[in-house]
């Protein structure tokens, strides 16, 4: 069991409501994620996952309760601090989200770019380390279309981990993939965690949850509920 005692949480939710335009779609969420934590978030569809990623990403404002995310408060985070958040976060959709004009190694220098590193011999190294975290270091001059759906999604993770994020946001990572190559991306959200990166991952699938047992949070009726408070059923809405 790792100790996590003595570790300020990477994220912290108090009494926060969720939001998309009017409707509430979450209230009264409080949890803490703790640094190095593996955390799955599941509910029924329209239940508030993507809804709950979205804020503390700052995708959605967070009007209301106190939430920090990565040492930032993010509760009425100005526009100019959200370039500041998404550094130290890594994002992780089911669709890939990759610039298909350009290649793999195009892809993630265009995201060092936009976040300031200027030294070319350094973002040729971290941009071979990040391919090598992820098992293709060899695709680095490919175009996205001549990899598989599977080595997609991988690029999309090392992209995720350029600028080495204390946690990563996971919406369906393995959405579209067939369940052998949804089993490899398991395993890789699994070595990036071992190494200290701490995930929130929204997912319908039933069998990932089994093979790799975490800690559970389910969005039930307008609430959260948490494994680690209360038992519950996954059967219903998962
Ligand atoms: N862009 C939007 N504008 C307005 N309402 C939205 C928007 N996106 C989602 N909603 C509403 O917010 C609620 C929560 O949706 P959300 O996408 O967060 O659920 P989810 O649990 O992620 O669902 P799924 O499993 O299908 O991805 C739903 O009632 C949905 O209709």
């Amino acid at each position: 069991m790792r100790d996590f005692s003595s570790s300020v949480p990477v994220v912290s939710l108090k009494d926060v409501s969720i939001h998309q335009n009017v409707q509430t779609v979450l209230q009264s969420v409080s949890f803490d994620i703790d640094k190095g934590e593996f955390v799955y978030l599941v509910g029924r569809t329209g239940s508030g996952k993507s809804s709950l990623l979205k804020t503390l990403y700052a995708d959605l404002p967070l009007r209301s309760g106190m939430a920090s995310v990565a040492g930032f408060p993010i509760f009425k985070l100005s526009r100019t601090q959200v370039p500041f958040l998404r550094r130290k976060i890594g994002i992780v959709f089911q669709d890939f989200q990759l610039l298909f004009d350009r290649t793999v190694a195009e892809n993630l220098r265009f995201v060092l770019k936009a976040t300031n590193w200027k030294d070319s011999s350094k973002i040729k190294q971290r941009i071979s380390e990040v391919l090598m975290q992820v098992g293709l270091d060899a695709a680095s001059n490919k175009m996205p279309h001549q990899l598989s759906g599977g080595e997609q999604q991988r690029v999309v993770i090392a992209r995720a981990l350029l600028n080495d994020p204390v946690i990563l946001f996971a919406d369906e990572p393995t959405g579209n993939l067939d369940p052998e190559v949804a089993d490899g991306i398991m395993q890789l959200f699994n070595q990036i965690n071992n190494r200290g990166t701490a995930v929130l991952m929204a997912t319908h699938n039933h069998q990932i949850i089994n093979a790799y047992p975490h800690r559970i949070l389910k969005c039930d009726q307008g609430k959260i509920l948490d494994s680690a408070k209360q038992s519950f059923s996954l059967k219903d809405g998962v």
